[in-house]
């Protein structure tokens, strides 16, 4: 078997370089494993990051390279490839890569962003890249002087759209509502209203893409009166929402119904040691610092769950080989699990066959979780990584304990 990681993360977007910032900072042994040449994700194709905070000036690609190498500064391995198959349930985890190449990991975390969606209109794949785009970012200067089409009109749209008029000398945007309605946010409707190079087509959608080797022109239906049109232009910039990338674990952890990862605050998701940051969530705010602030949260409960794991292997289960092991699930709020923990104590004695482990439930949710602990306090006898006896409740008593102990040794 190849090296096992502490943490494998999946993307090298800023979610995915931020968890790999905190990750080998904590000492764990972290890798990102990214598909594109250079890690950064989208961050990389977008100039103009006017609202990552502290940073009034500085573009996507400056972000992602510090990013990078601040990652690298603290020991995060890069690794290349695509990942095709996973499988969380076996420990360690394994992952696959496209070329067939494995990688083993104790924790992973889920970072691989959403990508464009596409509107499958006539024309649209055969012209892909010629003439039909996605990422106004990485294709404006393809069309200095010449005119082009936005679809969509949410705030990437319209972003994109005022971005494209840098270098178009005209950009149309189709939309589909009523004159003077946008799905964009009023600051960034105003922007492109007040930009004389953005003009519209009201109560539209673009039907097919068509043109020779190049797009030249597209086929527009007005939605009221059914009437439809050629305009020439040349290109088409489409933008109407993303699709989470995350076919690779579908049926393993839960998704919502668009296929985006389901996760609680500490980015956990449905499997015990898979954690999952940015755009690839169910979440209301896709930008960089929402993605930067996931990847930090999941790198810390993911170090959490590692430490609570190594408490299960060496104090639980590793010395089971011998003796039992009785672990008491206690909390300080909970006066009788105080009072269990000395009753037991009380009723070992000095009997060196057995261990007796007290386990914080407030602190260790995760060792509580991995027992189905649902009550304080609970005992557990653990032997052999099994548990071979229980006793839960609050009328947990020093004679219970005793018979508890008695049918133990
Ligand atoms: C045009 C545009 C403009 C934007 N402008 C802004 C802005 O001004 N401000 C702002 O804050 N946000 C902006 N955003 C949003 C921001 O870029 C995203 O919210 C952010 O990049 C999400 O980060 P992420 O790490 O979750 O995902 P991503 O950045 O999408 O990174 C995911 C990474 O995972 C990799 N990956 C995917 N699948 C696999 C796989 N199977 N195996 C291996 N690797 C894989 C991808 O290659 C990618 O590098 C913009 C987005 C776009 C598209």
């Amino acid at each position: 078997m190849s090296d096992v990681f502490d943490v494998l993360i999946i993307g090298g977007g800023p979610a995915g370089l931020t968890a790999g910032i905190y990750a080998s900072r904590s000492k764990l042994k972290t890798a990102i494993l990214e598909k594109k040449r250079k890690p950064g994700g989208q961050m990389s194709t977008t100039w103009e990051l006017e609202n990552y905070p502290g940073f009034k000036e500085a573009t996507g690609p400056d972000i992602a390279k510090s990013l990078s190498e601040h990652a690298e500064k603290f020991g995060c391995e890069f690794l290349k490839g695509e990942v095709k198959e996973i499988d969380l349930h076996s420990n360690p985890k394994v992952v696959t890569s496209k070329k067939g190449e494995e990688y083993h990991a104790k924790s992973v975390i889920m970072a691989t962003g959403a990508e464009p969606r596409t509107l499958g209109l006539p024309g649209e794949h055969e012209f892909r890249g010629l003439g039909v785009g996605y990422c106004a970012t990485c294709d404006a200067d393809f069309y200095t002087d010449q005119e082009v089409i936005v679809i969509g009109s949410g705030d990437a749209a319209v972003e994109e759209a005022i971005y494209l008029t840098r270098f178009a000398k005209k950009v149309t945007i189709v939309v589909v509502h009523e004159e003077g309605k946008m799905d964009a946010t009023k600051v960034i409707q105003e922007r492109a209203f007040e930009n004389p190079k953005i003009d519209y087509i009201w109560n539209s959608v673009v039907e097919e893409i068509k043109g020779d080797e190049l797009v030249d022109r597209v086929v527009v239906k007005n939605i009221k009166t059914g009437e439809t049109s050629e305009v020439k232009t040349d290109g088409v910039f489409i933008f109407v929402g993303t699709i989470p990338k995350t076919e690779f674990i579908e049926g393993q952890v839960e998704l919502t119904e668009q296929g985006y990862v389901k996760v609680n605050d500490q980015m956990e998701t449905s499997v015990p040691g898979v954690y999952s940051a940015g755009d690839v969530n169910d979440k209301f705010l896709r930008q960089v610092v929402t993605a930067c602030a996931d990847g930090a949260i999941a790198a810390t409960a993911c170090e959490r769950f590692l430490e609570e794991r190594q408490d299960i292997e060496e104090k639980i289960e590793e010395p089971s080989q011998e003796k039992s092991v009785i672990v008491v699930f206690w909390s300080p709020t909970v006066k009788e699990s105080m009072e269990a923990i000395s009753q037991l104590e009380e009723v070992v004695g000095n009997d060196n066959q057995v261990k007796i482990v007290n386990i914080d439930t407030y602190k260790s949710t995760g060792i509580a979780d991995n027992y189905q602990i649902n009550e304080i306090p609970s005992i557990i006898a653990v032997r052999n990584k099994k548990v071979v006896a229980s006793l839960t409740g609050k009328e947990v008593n020093k004679e219970k304990l005793a018979d508890f102990y008695q049918d133990l040794v």
